[in-house]
């Protein structure tokens, strides 16, 4: 019986038995007609011979799945374990020497000698520029992966080499690497920046926000709770833990139990983790909600960063709406204050009381916002950008895709404000501004009278 006429199972969709078999033309070995061979042994040599013959001319990497135009490389979860493979050597000597000289505390008492994972990223490079400014030890670590363009990480790594800060290339997922780490170096305080970011990146590439942001964050508490002396964690949460939470603004005693992206809920999932290693091993962890943060550095995935580089290439910007086109609007945070939010968190972490991997009694466990409580629509971030790009946005309204973003956020700070003494002082207009300086010179853009189109003069 042809395979081809046993009856579909009922009910199951019964494909139509083509009127013609179209094949283009085999080129069949002869011995198909000078052999007696039933048709289902041919029928299975012939699909063996053409899956191997698609194996062997399919291209070697995987095809990068599609990442939106807004990112520079691909960063599939391959993309960042071909980045792991590819990771610098590290150990021996002279590389010990420059982790111990990076890390050596410069201002006592008091001085702090911190690990800041993600150092090349936006937050990251910031938080380790402003910890060595005032004395501390500072070593960084980052994957350099290609999530997005990976010249601009190490732009900022140049920037932190000039102040004295190494950034050790690696991965949090490297257990091995962090003992190492944490054997040359006796860290007092571990700032974790460390993550995959964005809230809509998690539709093309979910793999990375589990790697990163739950098997790295357990990585890096796991090396930290075996070290002796322990250090105090500051860690990077995110407002988007807020998910579908309708009281606003949002406070940390609100609920974080319906997160709206996989971000969300790897982050959410970090705050879960964090309780456990502090009830275990007696770690002090100090989590940060941050909200939008943005300014000079910034990452090339946020709209306020690819708004600026489209409306500059006269290119529409998309700007979302909501249900009966209701406005979206974020509470836009500007890096100084969060780094200034940083800094205090790691001030008043409290230390963890543990060692060697053993609790010798309570330790703090916490969460702060850390937002300007000043929600801005995206439609007042794009004509603040058009003002001080001196060119008319093209501007394409569509509604809000189910990607994972929300509506609006909008940070209640009362507990950062009084435990922590945090004061966000740096509005959005005052924010892009700087922010547009320090894109118009990095990318040498010059805005000139005549060039009102809305073309930069950069490629
Ligand atoms: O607050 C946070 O914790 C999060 O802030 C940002 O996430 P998001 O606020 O979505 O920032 P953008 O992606 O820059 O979007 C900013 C606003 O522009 C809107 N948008 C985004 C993209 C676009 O094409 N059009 C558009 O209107 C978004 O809906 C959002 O309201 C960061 O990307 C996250 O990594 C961070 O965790």
């Amino acid at each position: 019986m042809d395979v081809d006429d046993a009856p579909s199972t009922p009910g199951k969709w019964k494909m139509e038995k083509p009127h013609h078999r179209h094949h283009p033309r085999l080129l069949l070995p002869r011995w198909h007609h000078s052999y007696p061979v039933s048709k289902l042994v041919f029928w299975s040599f012939f699909a063996l011979a053409l899956f191997l013959a698609l194996f062997l001319l399919s291209p070697r990497s995987s095809a990068p799945t599609r990442i939106p135009d807004s990112f520079a490389s691909s960063s599939t979860s391959s993309g960042v374990r071909r980045a792991a493979l590819q990771m610098a050597p590290w150990g021996g000597p002279a590389w010990e020497k420059r982790v111990r000289s990076s890390a050596r505390v410069r201002r006592n008492p008091g001085g702090a000698s911190v690990l800041v994972t993600g150092a090349a990223g936006f937050v990251g490079m910031h938080v380790a520029a402003a910890l060595k400014r005032r004395g501390d030890g500072v070593l960084g670590l980052d994957n350099f992966n290609g999530y997005y363009d990976p010249s601009l990480k190490r732009a900022r790594q140049a920037l932190l080499d000039r102040a004295g800060v190494f950034v050790v290339e690696g991965d949090i997922n490297d257990g091995a690497l962090l003992r190492k780490l944490f054997d040359v170096v006796p860290f007092t305080h571990v700032v974790h920046l460390a993550a995959q970011a964005g809230v809509r990146h998690a539709l093309v590439d979910p793999a990375s926000y589990v790697h990163s942001n739950v098997a790295g964050l357990v990585s890096v508490l796991e090396a930290a709770k075996a070290a002796d002396p322990q250090p105090a964690i500051v860690w990077a949460s995110s407002s988007s833990v807020y998910g579908l939470n309708s009281r606003v603004p949002f406070s940390e005693v609100d609920r974080t139990d319906r997160p709206a992206s996989l971000y969300a809920a790897t982050k959410k999932a970090g705050e879960e983790i964090a309780h456990v290693y502090n009830h275990i091993y007696g770690l002090s962890i100090t989590g940060l909600r941050f909200f939008t943060v943005y300014g000079p550095w910034g990452r090339p995935d946020m709209a306020y960063f690819f708004f600026t580089r489209d409306i500059l290439r006269g290119k529409p910007v998309s700007i979302f709406e909501g249900p009966d086109h209701a406005t979206v609007a974020r509470d836009f945070t500007y890096i100084d204050d969060i780094v200034k939010g940083c800094l205090a968190a790691l001030d008043h972490a409290g230390k963890s009381t543990g060692s060697g991997g053993k609790k010798r009694g309570p330790a703090p466990l916490r969460i702060y916002n850390l937002g300007n409580t000043s929600p801005v629509p995206v439609t007042k971030l794009v004509s603040i950008l058009e003002r001080l790009l001196k060119v008319k946005a093209v501007k394409k309204f569509v509604k809000m895709p189910r990607n994972g973003d929300v509506q609006f956020t909008h940070a209640n700070i009362t507990f950062a404000q009084k435990e922590l003494g945090y004061r966000p002082t740096t509005g959005l207009h005052t924010g892009l501004k700087k922010f547009v300086r320090w894109y118009l010179e990095y990318y040498s853009i010059s805005l000139s009278k005549n060039d009102s189109k809305g073309r930069s003069t950069s490629s």
